[in-house]
């Protein structure tokens, strides 16, 4: 049910594999830190990775008199979770399904979860411009505010990919607040030293090209992953790395866009 969520932050590449579930948990993660009440929706029905990322995989989700309720990560009940992966038996566990039993799960995932009042719902998609984009693009109508984040790296093959991811949101007609560049450089745990191991600057010049906000760049930062393993956010047990200036600042985006109303 998504008439009490004010906000929905879709999570969107144009490629597998660059981040979009590890930022989609991590932007949960840090929106909770900073008092919000935010949902995370995981509609990759072909690789649900969030279970799996959060350390959830053992939870089950059951059907209460209001709907399907998530997995909270916490006892307050700030932070929820829906993914497919929680119906699977394993991750290894394959969704063989044609498109209209998709479309159908989706539109399930969308309409019949009880997430109660949320600031913030995000949306960890899969990768590409596939039916289950559709789907919910079109479900996500009545949602006042609504945007995507594309999160790219920093390789002109991804860039290529997310030019496309662009042309659909523009398209369907999702605002797009802004890109980010992952796996941009690998920041030494140790000594915090960042080194950029493949080409750097893609993200941002993409950004300028297509006038649209550059969110940030976040590298390979190996404790990232274990905090999320632990249902940490970087921006409470890293403040001082660069991953979670980037959250920060992205939250802080984040927050005046609810309290506008744009
Ligand atoms: N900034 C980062 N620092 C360290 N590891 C990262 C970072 N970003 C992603 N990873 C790792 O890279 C792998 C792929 O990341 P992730 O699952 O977030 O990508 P995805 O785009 O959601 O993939 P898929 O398309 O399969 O859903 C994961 O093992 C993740 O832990």
């Amino acid at each position: 049910m998504l008439e009490n969520v004010k906000s929905v932050i879709l999570v969107l590449s144009g490629k597998g594999g660059v981040g979009k579930s590890t930022v989609s948990t991590q932007l949960a993660l840090t929106l909770k830190e900073r008092g919000f009440k935010v949902g995370l929706l995981d509609v990759d029905l072909c690789g649900p990775s969030v279970p799996y990322i959060l350390n959830l995989e053992n939870e089950n989700i059951h059907q209460g008199t209001d709907g399907w309720v998530p997995v909270y990560l916490d006892k307050e009940q700030r932070l929820g979770v829906m993914s497919i992966g929680f119906l699977l038996k394993t991750r290894n566990d394959a969704v063989v399904w044609r498109g209209p039993k998709k479309t159908a799960m989706i539109k399930q995932f969308l309409e019949d979860v009880y997430w109660q009042d949320l600031d913030f719902l995000v949306i960890d998609t899969p990768p590409g411009t596939s039916d289950e984009h559709i789907t919910v693009m079109e479900n996500l109508r009545q949602i006042p505010q609504c945007s995507a984040i594309i999160v790219t790296t920093p390789q002109e093959v991804a860039i290529e990919d997310v030019r496309k991811e662009i042309t659909f949101c523009r398209k369907t007609g999702i605002p797009i607040l802004g890109i980010i560049e992952n796996m941009s450089g690998y920041q030494c745990p140790t000594c915090n030293e960042c080194t950029n191991i493949f080409s750097s600057g893609g993200g941002k010049s993409l950004a300028e090209i297509s006038k649209l906000q550059f969110l940030g760049c976040l590298p390979i930062d190996v404790r990232v992953g274990k905090l999320a393993g632990q249902g940490l956010a970087a921006v409470k047990e890293l403040p001082d790395s660069t991953t979670s200036k980037v959250f920060n600042d992205l939250v802080t985006v984040l927050a005046e866009s609810i309290q506008n109303g744009s």
